[in-house]
């Protein structure tokens, strides 16, 4: 593996007396796709809370670099590299994509009263070039057309294209995906595939929870499956589709 960009040590988080996360640690290397999986209820949506910040570990280190991000809150997460996006994407629905993009800014220098008071003409030049950007990020996710649109009329697929844009805009190195492929047609699956296959090619190391499987061996060089709060196996997808105890915990949720 190459140099570690984010860690998870040893991560535990209950709600009551569910521990949704018992333990988990979890190592990505620089300009890795690694796939999380696991049956309903494993623990992937909560690890990735844990690591993004909307949740607090009980214990545990997660570590981006260098960064202990487990002592910054989520918006200091952003600003430090690390960007998700959600299983169920809820965009400003009136608001025009163009504007979703731009609502994820961070720290621009526009959003204090102060410097728009004090320097006008510093902060169009910033509200200039964060739009050039967003239109460069939507040009990429392929919704060029739909700029001017309110959000509401975007399909499912459209909304998790919004969301990488949305995402990528703070220029991430890590970039957490729930589920892009959820409520995707066909053709639109494709297209997100290809583009998280470029976001990569571009420097950005990629952590995926997917329970589509052939999106996730023909992404992911590694996949690290989750049960009951742990880890159950790692390897190749190869290795993985053919490791009995990862067959019966799926098998056990069919059951079940
Ligand atoms: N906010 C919460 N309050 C209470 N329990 C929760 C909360 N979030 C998750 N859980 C519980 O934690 C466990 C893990 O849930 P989680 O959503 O992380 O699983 P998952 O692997 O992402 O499942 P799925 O594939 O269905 O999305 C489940 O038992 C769930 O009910």
């Amino acid at each position: 593996m190459t140099a570690p960009v984010l860690e998870a040590r040893d991560v535990v988080r209950h709600f009551g007396g569910n521990r949704a996360v018992d333990g988990m640690s979890l190592t990505l290397g620089a300009g890795e796709i690694v796939g999380l999986i696991g049956p309903n209820g494993a623990g992937k949506t909560t690890l990735f809370n844990l690591i993004a910040g909307s949740l607090k570990p009980d214990s545990g280190e997660i570590l981006l670099g260098a960064t202990p991000l487990h002592r910054l809150p989520a918006t200091a997460r952003i600003g430090a590299g690390l960007g998700r996006t959600f299983q169920i994407p809820r965009p400003f629905a009136g608001m025009t994509v163009l504007e979703n993009v731009l609502a994820a800014v961070q720290g621009q220098s526009g959003e204090t009263v102060a410097m728009n008071f004090l320097r006008p003409g510093r902060v169009r030049a910033e509200e200039r070039r964060a739009t050039a950007r967003a239109l460069e990020l939507i040009e990429f996710v392929t919704l060029s057309h739909l700029a001017h649109e309110p959000a509401r009329v975007l399909s499912g697929g459209q909304r998790k294209l919004l969301e990488l844009a949305r995402a990528m805009i703070a220029e991430p190195s890590v970039l957490l995906l729930d589920e892009p492929a959820a409520g995707v047609n066909p053709a639109l699956l494709e297209v997100i595939i290809e583009r998280i296959l470029e976001i990569n090619r571009r420097g950005v190391t990629v952590l995926l929870i997917e329970h589509n499987m052939d999106m996730i061996a023909r992404l992911c060089g590694r996949i690290v499956v989750m049960a009951a709060g742990r880890e159950l196996a790692a390897g190749t997808p190869a290795q993985i589709l053919a490791n009995r105890e990862v067959i019966e915990a799926y098998l056990g949720e069919v059951g079940a």
